[in-house]
């Protein structure tokens, strides 16, 4: 069985290339989970609050799932992990399974950040209407399923700027601590800002988004063909990371270092 990256490393081995390697890998899966959504057409009830057919649930189909899932998972000890983070934190059930000692990486004042609120606002009322097709199809439980897997792995990208920010601090702690005890974000902002690497993650995720949603066609002879349509249009992919990813991203960096003195 593999261990996961901030349970098993040494915290002497987490560099910042190490932290964006795992950054370009999570863009997989991202990518992955946008085409696995947009199979579905929009199936708007399952958004619906007043159509909610969980007994018991007050929230949309959707949010039903997302809550019944995450209690499932923290059962099994997905959030005893530092790089999960819950949309629905409050009364989910403690872990079942024996514990795994994580390395304490992260500075605890920061750890618990959680800015999910706004990872769902985003998913749900700005980017699911760029790339999803009209429509109802009444596959209403696979498509809550896919909407839980897109904010899961945007969630998981998202927060991991806990731990871009805990190597940029480490690396440079005199550049920070200024900025840090003033309290000013801007400062913060610029920096952990690198423009050059942000237009080079724009420019993947857009290949990627090309790559992995290609229709792909085989004749007879085995040459393929593709046809130039994408299951999701890569400048949204390009976009979501632009306007949404990334600066989300840089908010929970800044977040984090505010708290990094505390
Ligand atoms: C994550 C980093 O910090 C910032 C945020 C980035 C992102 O979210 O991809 C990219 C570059 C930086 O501006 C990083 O430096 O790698």
């Amino acid at each position: 069985m593999t261990t996961p990256v901030a349970s098993c490393v040494s915290d002497s081995v987490v560099t910042l290339d190490s932290v964006r390697e795992s950054l370009v890998r999570q863009e997989d899966t991202i990518v992955f989970s946008l085409i696995e959504r947009a199979k579905f057409p929009t199936n708007a009830p399952i958004y619906d609050h007043s159509l909610n057919s969980f007994p018991g649930f007050s929230g949309s189909f959707v949010e039903s799932v997302v809550r019944e899932t995450e209690a499932v998972q923290a059962k099994a000890g997905r959030y005893e992990n530092p790089e999960e983070n819950p949309f629905f934190p409050d009364n989910l059930p403690p872990s079942l399974v024996p514990h795994r000692n994580y390395t304490q990486f992260l500075h605890p004042a920061g750890a618990s950040i959680n800015i999910n609120k706004k990872v769902w606002d985003m998913y749900f009322t700005q980017l699911l209407p760029l790339f999803v097709a009209p429509g109802d199809d009444g596959n209403y439980a696979a498509t809550a399923s896919s909407d839980l897997g897109c904010l899961q792995a945007l969630s998981r990208r998202i927060h991991y700027g806990k731990f871009v920010a805990e190597v940029k601090y480490r690396d440079a702690p005199h550049d920070y601590e200024p900025a840090i005890r003033s309290k000013d974000r801007d400062a913060l902002m610029n920096l952990l800002t690198f423009k050059s690497v942000e237009d080079i993650v724009k420019m993947r995720v857009e290949k990627k988004a090309m790559t992995f949603g290609q229709e792909v066609n085989v004749n007879a002879n085995g040459t393929s063909t593709t046809n130039g349509n994408y299951k999701v249009d890569p400048p949204i992919v390009g976009r979501l990371y632009e306007e949404w990813v990334m600066p989300l991203t840089k908010l929970v960096q800044v977040e984090y270092l505010l708290r990094r003195l505390d």
